[in-house]
């Protein structure tokens, strides 16, 4: 950590309280200070006390449970070592990965060596299963799917027998909607709480008071609360600036993007930025489009894809280039935008709708980490601003983006090209992923179907695509959009037009009238949404046969 303030307590003051091979890894890692949300953690009266700790991103919490939980290993007689001791559970498969990696650089000195092994999807599960039957798993980080599917192997179950700690990174997020099924069946399948007295520790950056009523599942009522963040603090960074460019429609979002990367570029020859899209179709396109425009033209920067759609080599790779690289652009969806410490990030750069105040904490905490400093902007369209307008405790300014060698930029032709080179399979696909995640969205944004579709097919032209591309009714339909004009659905029993490719064939969808029931348009007669009058219409992009952009 940059800086460390002068008050902050030492590790070296510690000794005597931490077991001494961590206090040496700790100073081989070069970790001299303790942030304050370690200092208020390692201060707690036990270091088997539960506790639900908030702090802000990037200020070390992982070594803050960490360190009390493997102290706490160490001191334990009698430890069984082939038994999980320590269970950490994250939501991602590259945060465990980077909290284990973490944990080997603490116990790297441990006498006996504290195995710490991994149980997340996308890696080979029977190496790894074979590996954590028959070797000393003291401590597993994991995400939650893995997991129950180990805990389904009775031999897997009863190494379980012994837990003494549970953590949850990200809590907040384990304990919501999405993943509290899966962490109420991975409870019924490890010792209980009431009986074994397992430790629980909850971290994360946000906090909503909805966990309130769940975290009784994992902590004592009881347990220790603590936070860094000031009541009427804002939840990002200090460090960090945010500010928002509104731009007119869709159409200038890409343009803009291009511009304002060239421009940092240009003020910093090594730079590295996170660009957040919604989805990991769009993630992947920006990829593309930007592989064709060699980073952000001019001056050549590699660019990255992070997202759900890749698999999990690839993302594995990429974690460990983006991690080592120096400077870059990492196109990404919000796989990475909880938890991961990619060193020296300068910018985070959001574009489309921002599903909840939270996210957006967490995904402008991919920079300003370790006390350095960084930059978060978001390019917003009328439609997305609203964000802004609801969340008055970020410190968002809101700017008309100027830059003295803005103009010598051709962005939109830049653009324009390199849309020109991306496959149209990837256009339509990010078409489609659009559509669905503003549906999804339309009640908290308050856009009505319509609107959500005229949205969608903005975005389609904003992409050189002709016509909005041809749906499956049965997408339309899970879609909730059935009856919703301004939609080209697919003719035919086969789902697919006269000539379908798999590419959305342009003539082989119709229209959808408001009522499905008219016969369908010819296949010459169905146009998505035309340009407003005087306008020049967007040119259909030649189908490329090269693959995925360059990287
Ligand atoms: N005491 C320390 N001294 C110096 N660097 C530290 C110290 N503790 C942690 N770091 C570094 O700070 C960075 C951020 O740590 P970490 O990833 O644990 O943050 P976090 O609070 O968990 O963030 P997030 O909320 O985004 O998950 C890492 O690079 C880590 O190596």
């Amino acid at each position: 950590m940059e800086n460390p303030q002068p008050e902050r307590v030492t590790y070296a003051s510690m000794a005597g309280r931490i077991h001494p091979q961590l206090l040496k890894a700790l100073e081989q890692m070069q970790y001299t200070h303790m942030t304050p949300v370690q200092e208020k953690t390692l201060h707690l009266p036990s270091f088997t006390d539960d506790c639900l700790v908030q702090a802000k991103t990037g200020t070390g919490k992982t070594i803050a449970f960490l360190l009390p939980a493997l102290h706490t290993l160490l001191n334990t007689k009698n430890l069984k070592l082939s038994q999980v001791s320590l269970l950490v559970l994250a939501p991602t498969r590259e945060l465990a990965q980077q909290i284990a990696d973490e944990c080997d650089k603490l116990t790297s000195l441990c006498k006996p060596a504290l195995e710490c092994h991994i149980a997340v999807g996308g890696s080979k599960r029977a190496f790894h299963l074979n590996k954590f039957l028959k070797g000393s798993p003291s401590i597993l980080v994991a995400t939650p799917g893995r997991l129950i599917d180990y805990l389904s192997e009775p031999a897997a179950k009863d190494k379980f027998s012994d837990l003494r700690c549970l953590v949850l990174d990200e809590a907040d997020r384990m304990l919501d909607q999405g993943f509290m099924p899966d962490l109420l069946r991975i409870l019924k399948q490890i010792p209980s709480k009431s009986s074994a007295g397992w430790q629980g520790m909850c971290f994360s950056a946000t906090i909503p008071p909805e966990i309130n009523k769940v975290l009784h599942f994992v902590l004592y009522p009881g347990h220790h609360r603590i936070s860094t963040i000031d009541e009427n603090e804002t939840p990002t960074v200090d460090a960090i600036p945010q500010s928002v460019i509104p731009v007119k429609s869709i159409d200038d979002v890409l343009p803009t993007l291009h511009s304002l990367l060239a421009c940092e570029r240009l003020d910093n020859p090594s730079l590295k930025a996170v660009i957040f899209s919604s989805t990991a179709r769009q993630a992947g396109l920006l990829y593309n489009i930007f592989g064709f425009t060699g980073g952000a033209a001019p001056g050549k920067l590699p660019v990255f894809q992070m997202h759900s759609r890749m698999g999990q080599a690839s993302r594995n790779r990429t974690v460990e280039e983006f991690k080592a690289a120096t400077q870059g652009l990492l196109f990404a969806s919000d796989v990475v935008g909880r938890g991961m410490d990619f060193p020296d990030i300068g910018l985070v750069v959001q574009i489309g709708l921002t599903t909840d105040k939270d996210q957006y904490v967490h995904r402008v905490g991919r920079t300003g980490r370790a006390g350095k400093t960084g930059r978060a902007v978001m390019i917003m369209t009328p439609e997305d601003m609203p964000f802004v307008r609801k969340n008055p405790q970020f410190p968002i300014k809101t700017v008309e983006f100027t830059h003295p060698k803005a103009a010598t930029i051709p962005s939109a032709e830049i653009i324009q090209k390199a849309l020109e080179k991306v496959p149209l399979q990837t256009k339509e696909q990010a078409y489609v992923a659009f559509l669905g995640f503003t549906k999804a969205l339309k009640k908290i944004h308050g856009l009505d179907a319509p609107l959500v579709v005229k949205l969608a097919n903005r975005f389609s032209e904003s992409l050189g695509l002709e016509e909005p591309p041809a749906l499956e009714p049965s997408t339309v339909g899970k879609m909730g959009l059935k009856g919703v004009p301004g939609l080209t659905i697919k003719r035919g029993a086969s789902g697919r037009g006269a000539g379908g490719n798999g590419g959305g064939n342009r003539g082989s969808g119709r229209k959808q009238p408001l009522d499905d029931s008219t016969p369908s348009t010819s296949a010459s007669g169905s146009r998505g949404p035309r340009p407003p009058a005087g306008e020049p219409r967007h040119k259909r992009p030649k189908r490329e046969t090269r693959g995925q952009g360059s990287a």
